[in-house]
This record gives C-alpha cells, sequence and structure tokens, in this order.
C-alpha cells in the first residue's frame, strides 16, 4: 500500500471546484474526462501485458472515464469488455459511451469475469451505501487484478463514512487529486496502491501528502544551543520521558534535558533532579518543552505544566498533558503541538465530528494549536487549515513507546524555530523513516538507538 508524497488531497466539494476552474480556464470537463480515461488506460495497458480486461462502467461521470479507456485500450489492440449498470445519465458519460462502438454488456449475475477488471462504477458521487445485490455482484471478481477508477465503488470520497467497498482495489486511479478516503483508515487500504494522475486540475495543496523527508543537511556555523534545545519533563513513569529526550537528540536537537528522576537514555542527556524545572524552563536558549509522555493526569502533571505555561516557551503536549493544557493553549498565541492518539484525541475533543481530517481540524482550530492525530493513518492539521495525511505510516510503529519517540522529536523539530506544522509534519516524517529503515522486530527503544 503506497500513496504518492507531497500530493495533494481534496474532498468532492473542493473537487467541484477545481473542476469548474478548470472549465473557466478553457479546459472542457469533455477534456478531462478524456485526460482521466487516458491515464486509467495507461496503467490498465501496462498491468494486463495482453491479458483479456473487463471494464465496469456506472450511470454517471465515473462510468464515462470507463468507456473512454474502453476505447482507448481497444486501439491499442487490448481485448476488452464493457459491462455496464444501465444507461449512463450525464451528458459526459453519454458520449463517452457513444464513443465506444464496441458491445455494453449488461452487468449482472451472468456477467463473465476477465483476468483484469477495471471499476469504474461509482467515485466521487455515490451518495449511499451500496446495495446488497451490487455489493454481491462485486464481490464475485475477488482475487481477479482490480484497478479502480478514482475510488473503489462502495467508498465514500470524503471519508466521513466507513463504508468499505464490496470489491477492494490492487491499484487505485485518483483522478486530479487523492481524496481523504485514500488515505483515512478503514477504506484505505481497500485503494491498495494509489496513484495519482493528476489530469490538468489545479488542485490547492493546503490539504497534501506527508512529504518525503528532507535530505540531511548540516549546519557548518551551527552549536549546540542553535540547533535547538529540548526541556523533556518526566513523570513517575520516566522511561516514557526518556524516549523522548533521546529522540530529541537523535532527531537532532543539539541539547537536551530531561527534568525529573530519569535515567539519561543515552550519555549526551542531562538529567535534572526535578527541582530546577522553573529555572530550565526560563532559558532563553530553550526552544521546546515536551509534557506528557508517562505523566499521568494529577497534582504534578499540573504543577509542571503551569511551570511549562508560564514560560511561554513552545510545547509539545501528549498524554494526559493535552486535555489538561487546552483550556491555557486556546486563551493565548503560542507554537504548540499536541500529539493524542485516537483515545486521547476523543477525550480532549469530544464534539469534533466528521472524518479524521474534519475532526484533527476542528481540534487545531478548538485548540489553536498544531494537532498530530496519530494512528497509522496519521493526521497534521493546523489552525489555519493545512493538513498532511501520513497514510500509510509504518506498521512496526505499532507498540509502545513509539508515541513517545514521537514527542520527543516533535520537541527537536519546534525547538529549531520556525513554523510549528512544518515542524510536526518534519518530526512525523522522521518518525517513519526511521521505522522503515528498522523494520520488523521494532522496539521503540530503537528509534532512539544509532
Ligand atoms: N472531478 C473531476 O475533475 C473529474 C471527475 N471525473 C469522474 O467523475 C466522477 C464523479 O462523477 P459523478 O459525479 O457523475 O458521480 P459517479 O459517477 O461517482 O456516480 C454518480 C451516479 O451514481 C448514482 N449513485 C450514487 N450512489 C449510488 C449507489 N449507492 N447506488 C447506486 N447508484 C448510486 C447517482 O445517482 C449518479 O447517477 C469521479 O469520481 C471521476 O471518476 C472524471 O471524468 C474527470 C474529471
Ligand atoms: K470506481
Amino acid at each position: 500500500m503506497t500513496v504518492p508524497a507531497d500530493a495533494p488531497i481534496l474532498t468532492a466539494a473542493a473537487m467541484r471546484e477545481a473542476e469548474a476552474a478548470c472549465a473557466a480556464a478553457g479546459v472542457s470537463l469533455a477534456e478531462l474526462m478524456e485526460r482521466a480515461g487516458a491515464a486509467v488506460a495507461d496503467i490498465v495497458w501496462r498491468m494486463a501485458a495482453g491479458a483479456p480486461i473487463l471494464i465496469l462502467c456506472g450511470p454517471g461521470n465515473n462510468g464515462g472515464d470507463g468507456y473512454v479507456a474502453a476505447r482507448l485500450l481497444r486501439v491499442r489492440g487490448a481485448e476488452v469488455r464493457v459491462a455496464a449498470l444501465g444507461e449512463p445519465k450525464t451528458d459526459l458519460a453519454k458520449a463517452a459511451r457513444a464513443a465506444w462502438t464496441g458491445e455494453v454488456e449488461a452487468f449482472d449475475e451472468r456477467t463473465a469475469p476477465a483476468p483484469i477488471v477495471v471499476d469504474a462504477l461509482f467515485g466521487a458521487g455515490l451518495s449511499r451505501r451500496l446495495s446488497d445485490d451490487l455489493a454481491g455482484l462485486l464481490a464475485r471478481f475477488a482475487g481477479r487484478r482490480v484497478v479502480a477508477v478514482d475510488l473503489p465503488s462502495g467508498i465514500e470520497s470524503d471519508g466521513g463514512e466507513a463504508w468499505m467497498p464490496p470489491l477492494p482495489a490492487h491499484v487505485t486511479v485518483a483522478l486530479g487529486a487523492l481524496k481523504p478516503a485514500h488515505l483515512l483508515l478503514p477504506t484505505a487500504p481497500a485503494c491498495g496502491r494509489t496513484l495519482l494522475a493528476s489530469i490538468g486540475i489545479d488542485a490547492a495543496r493546503t490539504m497534501r501528502t506527508l512529504p518525503p523527508p528532507p535530505l540531511p543537511t548540516g549546519d557548518p556555523a551551527a552549536h549546540k544551543y542553535s540547533r535547538g534545545m529540548v526541556l523533556v519533563v518526566a513523570g513517575p513513569m520516566a522511561g516514557a520521558a526518556e524516549l523522548a529526550a533521546g529522540a530529541a537528540l537523535r532527531a537532532g536537537a543539539g541539547y537536551v534535558v530531561l527534568d525529573g528522576a530519569g535515567r539519561a537514555p543515552l550519555s549526551a542527556v542531562i538529567c535534572d533532579d526535578g527541582d530546577a524545572l522553573a529555572e530550565r524552563a526560563a532559558d532563553p536558549r530553550l526552544g521546546a518543552i515536551v509534557v506528557g509522555p508517562g505523566f499521568p493526569a494529577g497534582e504534578g502533571l499540573t504543577r509542571s505544566l503551569d511551570v511549562a505555561l508560564g514560560s511561554g516557551k513552545p510545547l509539545v503536549l501528549d498524554a494526559a498533558a493535552i486535555a489538561a493544557g487546552l483550556t491555557a493553549l486556546a486563551s493565548g498565541e503560542r507554537r504548540a503541538i499536541l500529539t493524542p492518539h485516537e483515545g486521547e484525541f476523543a477525550r480532549s475533543f469530544p464534539a469534533t465530528g466528521g472524518s479524521k481530517i474534519d475532526r484533527t481540524l476542528a481540534a487545531a482550530r478548538q485548540s489553536r494549536a498544531v494537532v498530530v492525530h496519530k494512528g497509522a493513518d496519521t493526521v497534521i492539521a493546523a489552525p489555519d487549515g493545512r493538513v498532511v495525511a501520513a497514510w500509510p505510516g509504518c506498521p512496526w510503529l505499532a507498540s509502545a513507546g513509539t508515541g513517545d519517540v514521537l514527542a520527543g522529536a516533535c520537541g527537536a523539530m519546534l525547538a529549531r524555530g520556525g513554523d510549528a506544522f512544518e515542524a510536526a509534519v518534519a518530526a512525523v516524517g522522521w518518525h517513519i523513516d526511521r521505522a522503515a529503515r528498522i523494520g520488523p522486530g521494532l522496539v521503540a527503544d530503537d528509534l532512539i538507538g544509532k
């Protein structure tokens, strides 16, 4: 399962706007459909490598793309059949159907399979769950090589509904931009490998997929404080803060202090016994404070958090510190990153609804902080509306302590100065990249090892 890096993501409504802007700029919708069909035909041609192809066409423009692809594949000499769910309903799809000179079979229980099945039944226009009958018809083709046009049919484009497609795809050709459903659970795995055919749509980049990790560049003039100084506040479960402190160093901080009964995870981490928190937090060289790893709610957390909030320094809040710090964050302006997993998110932002992207954006606006909503489908959102979706992450990160490592990495990136959203994006990218290099058997400690 892969998605293109740094690619635009559009909701169905934003897609319609982009499409209209394209039309206003002189590129007709028919031309867009021709380009979409051509992109699908190209991919299917290579995947089929001479094997017979069955294209399933729906009543809307998704079906229109299917008819265009069928025509272009036949011109190339491919063996193509088309099966349709009735006659096309949109003008564009009618025109695409008319240009296909081959036979159109009815799509029903008698439709014979082919080694390659192209699913052009429904895309962004799906408005309700597929009927059981239709789901049954599609499920008959499980086990074939399936290419989905725009989305596997049955998936709701914006990711707000957890409808699963009856026929998951091996390859999904996203048209114009990626859609939230390609990047969010539970639907993302059903898209298989998602490829983007940009077809000339000028998509806004406010929402995008995770960029590739930047190449490491050392500043020859840097010193340890200019690289970023991070203070990690330990709670009763000091191991979590130790992981965060080690991660801050490995992610590029120049100087890391672990405050409160901890053991240095690396010799280069400076350990304090906890009496000097206020003094450390006031250090003008300090670039970020991390509070929350291994620190359950209670008096101790409240005291430490008050010091951190009172310092005015950029903050990374994790675990119980998120809910505890929300009111203070929302009433001021500061660079801050919150790193909740789903349970912490639900407790801190119970009133949010919609897709994970919608909910994370609402949480960022409410808290006036960057929110890294963790999971296999991590979503990062900023109060100004920017979003990065980090699917598919790295499966080896699903183990204890990796969240503490991410909090430390956020601290390192934030302490460098600059935009908190870009810092969070860099930290998530670092985390996934490092995990992928280690691979199977990863434990959180490995992420801060050599
Ligand atoms: N947005 C763009 O820039 C472009 C979009 N194109 C294609 O257009 C698609 C969107 O087309 P449409 O808006 O026509 O929508 P779709 O083709 O996805 O589906 C709409 C049709 O399906 C019916 N329908 C919806 N849910 C149903 C259900 N559960 N059961 C049975 N019927 C159902 C609707 O009544 C309507 O007739 C995209 O996914 C893409 O494939 C491309 O042609 C190229 C450009
Ligand atoms: K489809």
